[in-house]
């Protein structure tokens, strides 16, 4: 689709035309250099001087509407792309939005790409429900790493509602959500006896690796049916860990290429090309031997060897051998659609239960109030379960509010693109081929939205107390961490599920304290997701009867 070639477009050519034109031999004549170097420079101090929203906003393009967009103009050719390559850009993009009064719209320039940036509940309700915003613009990594084939970044056409479609009747459903829950179960119960053996022999422990382990076995079980015990299969395990430390090391990257196209013949600091390719062999080896194993069994199933309970609780893999007609997918768009759903299960749910965990700790008594919860609602002893969790409001009302405070994809981690111009219900006119975020930390720390932003109070959710009933996924702007519309996160219950049953199995089996010698520190990093800088240590002393 021609709007996706904002960043996959062929430059190349010019590099050859343009010795023949300008009557030279060689690129690398100094006469040549120097000319091609002026009239860059001319060009782009032109564009920079007369563009507000900086160079790809030239030509009255944020314009078009009764309002124009506002925005900064960067730097000349550069646009603003140092505020987004480096450091927090979640907060670099709010306080130049507050600053600037720019909180309904910003235009910026990433180089030769024109972004908008909506910090306003509203603006970002008309961005992610409307139709022409239903497409994502494709990072190089993503595309050299199949994911244009899979849900996130399929254009939005047949295909991405067919692989929509499959995945929320098949993997997202709650019925499938609940035939899944003995895996969640049997996941916690295992990351509590490593935390239990862990904090025995070294005193404290180290969540981040037992939240990680979880969580990737966890969508192994849901996804490929398989689990892994880390004594027995340690190969294949470190085999896959290392593909998905790679794989999210590629797609967070900041490649400037992706921006600045004519950039990617001198500069690549990451070899993300190199690194893409490397990896796509590993992955396509890795699911194709388990695609294989699911064909197998399915066979011997039809000749009656196996049980018919597998249909029921059959994983993904299954499903999608068993598409017929119209709806059979390739074994390469399988491969892809399996491998995002690891990548966007895994990292998400650890990090958020490692944030609910860290705030836990610094506020040891909302950890008790929600101890007391627990004990209240399942005192007999016997184990929690899904349906327990939704009578917990105290719990809910925790794990909202670190969605507020520490939103996992601050920037909704993927962005979206016009696909056409959209009018504004303020005057405004975004063009065509725009890239849009949607900056969702910005909306929950705005004191304008919440009161009192930057303080944890999970009191402000407590319905019984005055608070606020927000729904987080995707209803109310004011906080939607999983994103809204047509492209919301399909994995939403999933997710919210797995962390709330974890986090308050955590709480009920153990008094989580600070250790004394690596304090809870809440600073962030911005990679695909947002998560602590500092992995969190600390100390789990059991509670008596567990
Ligand atoms: C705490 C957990 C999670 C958070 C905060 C989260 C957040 C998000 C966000 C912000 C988006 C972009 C939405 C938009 O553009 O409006 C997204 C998309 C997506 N998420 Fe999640 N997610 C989580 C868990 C999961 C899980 C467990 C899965 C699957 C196993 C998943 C699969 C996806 C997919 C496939 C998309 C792309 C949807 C599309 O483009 O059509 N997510 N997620």
């Amino acid at each position: 689709m021609e709007s996706m070639s904002l960043v996959t477009k062929d430059t190349s050519w010019w590099v050859f035309t343009l010795p023949a034109f300008i009557g030279s031999k060689t690129l690398l004549d100094g006469y040549v250099l120097v000319s091609l170097g002026l009239t860059f420079l001319s060009v782009g101090l032109l564009t920079w001087a007369f563009a507000p929203g900086g160079v790809a906003w030239k030509n009255g393009r944020n314009r078009r509407g009764l309002s124009a967009i506002p925005g900064p103009r960067g730097l000349p050719v550069f646009g603003s792309l140092f505020t987004l390559s480096r450091g927090l850009a979640h907060r670099s993009l709010a306080s130049m939005a507050w600053s600037r009064a720019n909180t309904q719209l910003m235009a910026l320039s990433l180089g030769s790409t024109p972004l908008v940036v909506a910090s306003d509940p509203h603006t970002a309700r008309e961005i992610l429900t409307s139709p022409y915003f239903a497409d994502r613009p494709l990072k190089q990594s993503a595309k050299s790493l199949m994911f244009s084939r899979a849900i996130g970044f399929a254009p939005n056409g047949t295909y991405w509602r067919l692989l929509r479609r499959i995945a929320s009747t098949h993997l997202f459903s709650p019925r499938r959500i609940l035939a899944h829950e003995a895996g969640r179960q049997l996941e916690c119960a295992a990351m509590l006896r490593n935390v239990a053996n862990q904090q025995r022999s070294n005193g404290v422990v180290s969540l981040r690796e037992h939240l990680q382990a979880a969580s990737l076995n966890n969508i192994m079980g849901s996804v490929f049916g398989k689990r892994y015990d880390p004594a027995q299969d340690s190969e294949e395990l470190n085999e896959l860990r290392d593909m998905v430390r790679e794989g999210f090391e590629l797609l967070g990257a900041f490649n400037w290429s992706d921006y600045l196209p004519w950039l990617s013949y001198f500069y690549d600091p990451f070899r993300i090309n190199e690194r893409c390719s490397k990896l796509v062999p590993r992955v396509r080896k890795l699911v194709r031997v388990i695609i294989e194993e699911h064909r197998v069994r399915s066979n011997n199933n039809k000749s009656g060897k196996l049980d018919h309970q597998d249909h029921d609780h059959g994983d993904f893999v299954d499903v999608l051998l068993s598409l017929e007609g119209d709806e059979k997918i390739e074994e390469d768009d399988m491969i892809a659609v399996l491998w995002e759903m690891i990548f966007r299960g895994t990292d998400t749910t650890a990090l958020l239960t490692e944030w609910v965990m860290a705030e836990l700790i610094l506020n040891p008594d909302m950890q008790e109030k929600l101890r007391a919860e627990i004990e209240a609602a399942v005192g007999d002893g016997r184990g929690l379960t899904d349906a327990d969790l939704s009578s917990l409001p105290y719990l809910q009302s925790v794990v909202k509010e670190t969605l507020r405070v520490h939103p996992p994809g601050p920037l909704l981690s993927w962005a979206r693109l016009s696909t056409s111009d959209v009018q504004l219900s303020n005057g405004m006119v975004i063009p065509a081929d725009t890239t849009a975020m949607v900056n969702m930390w910005a909306i929950t720390h705005d004191p304008h939205v919440w009161e009192d932003p930057r303080a944890f109070r999970p009191e402000r959710f407590m319905e019984s107390q005055g608070g606020a009933d927000v729904d987080v996924r995707g209803c109310d702007l004011r906080l939607a961490p999983f994103g809204a519309g047509r492209r919301v996160c399909p994995g939403k219950n999933l997710g919210l599920v797995t962390v709330t049953l974890w986090v308050a199995n955590l709480v009920r089996h153990f008094k989580w304290a600070q250790d004394p010698t690596r304090t809870v520190d809440l600073g962030e990093v911005l990679k695909l997701s947002c998560e602590m800088k500092r992995p969190l240590h600390t100390v789990a002393l059991p509670v008596k009867g567990f």
